[in-house]
């Protein structure tokens, strides 16, 4: 097996250039003859290396420029500046032998036809990637067990749920059998029990296909379920690239302290940011670097039955990271 790696992205950068609007009937009038521009750059000087088989988390707040990484890698969008190689293809020449090698899922637009059955759109996807007969049917076929959507895929696509929909739509966009899979917000709007469907597809793909998964998700338990490396992205640069634990370490800036006190209803406010308190066992927030202090106070001046220190829940983190102007450099893997 070539040890290539499935993605390789060097310095790109993707800007855009906007009409600039001004309010007011006169800045209409204005911008008849002349029109202002401004160019956003949604994609800043990206370096990124995704091995065979990997299944990496992309995250960003709102805007941070993952659609647009994404539709770069699937050729879709052209880079401003800087290379971009996906098993060994230039995604922007759009070639067919690329083309059948990868899929783009995006949770929010539908690729099957509104008023026909999954199915029926399904035989065009053959015919485009021209997929054999046998192994067309055979795919399907496993797709749709491993989906658990039997019959639905003969009812007009419009008739269905959305949680069924998003089932029909991943496997219209496999049934070629793609090494690379680019998925956009795949579990959008569903609910749990769907999201989680969804999820161990997305594994079971990987496992039994060595693809190769980008995912990006506003679902934290998406991440974590399946992705052990995530890539951040904050205002188009990338700001982490690492194991989705290490995240955590590099960027709270507080710790978990978790104590259990022989005493009940013990005032820990002293202490630091009482979270919850449930007779003895008590959960404080305080700054990371005062955690060992805190920590030792508390051993000297209460009967600590046990204690525990964590990072804070991965949400709370990635959120922290988002809104914060942050511009820490890049991890270097
Ligand atoms: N075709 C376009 N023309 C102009 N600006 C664009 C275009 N596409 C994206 N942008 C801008 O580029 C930035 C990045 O957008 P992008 O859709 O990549 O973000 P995202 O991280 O995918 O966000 P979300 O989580 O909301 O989907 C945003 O400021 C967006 O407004």
């Amino acid at each position: 097996m070539s040890t290539e790696p499935a993605i390789d992205v060097r310095g790109l950068s993707k800007s855009f250039v906007v009409p600039e609007r001004e309010s007011g009937l006169r800045a209409a009038l204005g911008g008849l003859v002349r029109r202002r521009t401004r160019t956003v750059h949604a994609v800043r000087d990206v370096d990124l290396t995704v091995a065979r088989g990997e299944v990496v988390g992309f995250l960003g707040a709102n805007g941070a420029g993952k659609t647009t990484v994404l539709k770069m890698l699937s050729g879709l969008l052209h880079p401003t500046t800087g290379d971009v190689a996906v098993l060994g293809h230039v995604p922007a020449r759009r070639e067919r032998a690329y083309l059948r090698r990868m899929t783009l899922v995006m949770g929010n637009r539908h690729q099957l036809q509104w008023d026909l059955p999954a199915s029926d759109s399904y035989e065009l996807t053959r015919a485009i990637y021209q997929v054999p007969e046998a192994r067309f049917r055979r795919t399907r076929e496993e797709l749709v067990e491993l989906l658990e959507i039997g019959e639905l895929i003969r009812k007009p696509v419009r008739t269905l749920s959305l949680g069924e929909r998003m089932k029909a739509e991943l496997v219209g966009s496999l049934l070629h059998q793609p090494e690379v899979l680019f998925l956009d917000e795949p579990t959008l709007g569903l609910d749990i029990t769907m999201q989680k469907r969804i999820r161990s597809f997305v594994a079971e793909y990987n496992r039994r296909h060595e693809a190769t998964v980008l995912l990006t998700s506003h679902y934290m338990a998406d991440i974590q379920a399946l992705c052990k490396r995530v890539v951040v992205i904050h205002h188009g640069r990338l700001l982490f690239d690492g194991d989705l634990s290490a995240l955590g370490e590099e960027f709270a800036a507080h710790k978990e302290i978790e104590v259990t006190l022989d005493e009940a209803d013990a005032d820990l406010s002293g202490y630091g940011e009482v979270r919850s308190a449930e007779g003895g066992r008590v959960r404080l927030r305080v700054p990371r670097e005062n955690a060992p202090p805190t920590i030792a106070k508390l051993l000297s001046e209460h009967n600590v039955l046990d204690l525990t220190v964590e990072a804070p829940p991965i949400e709370d983190v990635i959120e922290q990271v988002f809104s914060s102007g942050t511009s820490g450099a890049a991890v270097p893997r």
